[in-house]
């Protein structure tokens, strides 16, 4: 039975201060939503869960994936995914060859490669749109681009570091459906760090606070 992403007894402290003390399950299909002033340790918690947080922070606790302990493997073993506000694509490649760069490779064989590409922009809202050149498109584009880049990766969680905090309310609205549409279809648990009290409020998961709010 897959458990989603849990969060055990896990306490990241800088020196002699405490920084972020959470224990927490999201279930797959659930967005949880991590709020909190700045500076509280959001990023340095998204940090703790990929499995890249490193010197000056120590972490105790466990990361639990899918009833599978993996605090102690690296990032690249975790199968976890992070979507950024300013997730960049590579400006030499085209907008299919940056998709087809997040596919796992696990998917063989070029045709069957580039039909998951074309797949993905069609679900992204992005349908014939494999040979643009990124610095053509808009930020929302770029960002649904970013998603289904790290979707296709076949993640077994997804983290999202305020990834719609450039957006405008509207297009932030529709992109959050998107996101979270997307991460429900394939049974995801998801990790929001988020500002806005909407965004938490959209995701309909659990919503935790860090830091002095
Ligand atoms: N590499 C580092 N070395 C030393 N201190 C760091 C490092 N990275 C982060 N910090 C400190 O750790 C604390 C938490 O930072 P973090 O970026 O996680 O906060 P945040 O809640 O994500 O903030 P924001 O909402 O502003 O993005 C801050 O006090 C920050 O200055």
């Amino acid at each position: 039975m897959d458990e989603g992403l849990r969060l055990e007894g896990l306490r990241i402290a800088q020196g002699q201060r405490p920084l972020v003390a959470l224990d927490l399950a999201v279930a797959p299909g659930t967005v949880a939503s991590v709020m909190g002033p700045s500076g509280a340790g959001k990023s340095t918690l998204l940090a703790a869960v990929m499995g890249t947080l490193g010197a000056p922070f120590d972490l105790r606790g466990r990361v639990v994936l899918g009833g599978r302990d993996v605090t102690a493997l690296p990032p690249e073993r975790r199968g976890i995914g992070i979507l950024f506000q300013d997730d960049l694509l590579f400006p030499h490649l085209s907008l299919g060859e940056n998709l087809a760069f997040g596919l796992s490779r696990r998917l063989r064989g070029r045709a069957a490669r580039q039909a998951a590409v074309e797949d993905a922009l069609e679900e992204a809202g992005l349908g014939g749109m494999a040979g643009r050149d990124p610095a053509t498109l808009s930020g929302g584009e770029r960002l649904r681009a970013a998603l289904m880049r790290t979707l296709l990766a076949e993640p077994r969680a997804l983290l999202l570091d305020e990834p719609f905090a450039s957006l405008d309310q509207d297009r932030r609205a529709r992109m959050r459906r998107l996101v979270f549409d997307r991460a429900r279809a394939r049974g995801l648990p998801v990790l929001m760090v988020t500002h806005d009290p909407a965004d938490a409020e959209a995701a309909g998961g659990p919503v935790v606070r860090i830091g002095d709010d």
